[in-house]
């Protein structure tokens, strides 16, 4: 699939947060957003996904355009910033929920399994955020949205996540955003910067210093 998302417009309070945004994600291709606190790509992600409204926006899916809120269309799977389980649910029964396999999240994450029978808040919250990312992932939709799913994740699930990711990419457009920078670099088959506004396709890393993203001393 190819999804676009262009001129996307949105204000709070009259303070311009975006203004002119275009975005290109599509199947194959890993898709990460970069930009600093507080410039919007949380808001981009739930425009995309159609729980936050804006002035404008117009979005399109394999050039057709999609008028209604794109989560009520099945295509579309989206990880929040913030944890979206419910604090008392049963893990086994979040999986059964999901229709997403326990013995294959087992088999990827062998350290997860004494938790099956337990409630998702008995986790610690970056093993509640592997689950979650993982459920997202594998939930079926055409185009997967992940806010930070590297924050607060160790570095050897960073690495299986990533893995899934890329898996996952093959049948799926995926976009990401998130501060470890390397991990969107490394990762990402292009990479949007978002500033005033505008998001930036960046044809090389060193574009991201040029911006004012990142000094060359922390590349
Ligand atoms: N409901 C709201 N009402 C008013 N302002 C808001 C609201 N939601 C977000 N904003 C503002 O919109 C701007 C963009 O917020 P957003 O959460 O998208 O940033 P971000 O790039 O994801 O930041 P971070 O990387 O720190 O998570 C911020 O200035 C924020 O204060």
């Amino acid at each position: 699939m190819v999804f676009e998302i262009d001129n996307v417009e949105l204000y709070f309070n009259k303070k311009t947060i975006l203004n002119g945004v275009y975005l290109k994600a599509q199947t194959n291709t890993i898709t990460g957003i970069l930009g600093r606190n507080g410039c919007g790509k949380s808001c981009l992600l739930s425009i995309i996904f159609g729980s936050l409204s804006s002035k404008y926006a117009l979005i399109r899916i394999n050039n057709k355009p999609i008028t209604k809120a794109l989560y009520l269309t099945n295509q579309v799977a989206y990880l929040p910033q913030f944890y979206f389980t419910p604090n008392q649910i049963n893990i086994n029964k979040l999986f059964k929920l999901y229709k997403v396999s326990w013995k294959d999240f087992e088999a990827k994450f062998p350290e997860f399994k004494t938790y099956k029978s337990k409630t998702i808040n008995y986790l610690s919250g970056g093993e509640r955020r592997v689950i979650e990312i993982y459920l997202i992932l594998n939930t079926p939709s055409n185009l997967v949205l992940l806010d930070e799913p590297f924050s607060n994740i160790s570095p050897i699930y960073i690495e299986k996540i990533k893995q899934i990711i890329k898996r996952v990419n093959k049948t799926k457009a995926i976009v990401l955003t998130d501060h470890s920078y390397n991990e969107v670099i490394d990762i990402a088959d292009q990479i949007y910067l978002l500033k005033n506004g505008c998001t930036k396709l960046i044809n090389h890393i060193k574009e991201l210093e040029s911006y004012n993203y990142l000094s060359f001393g922390t590349l």
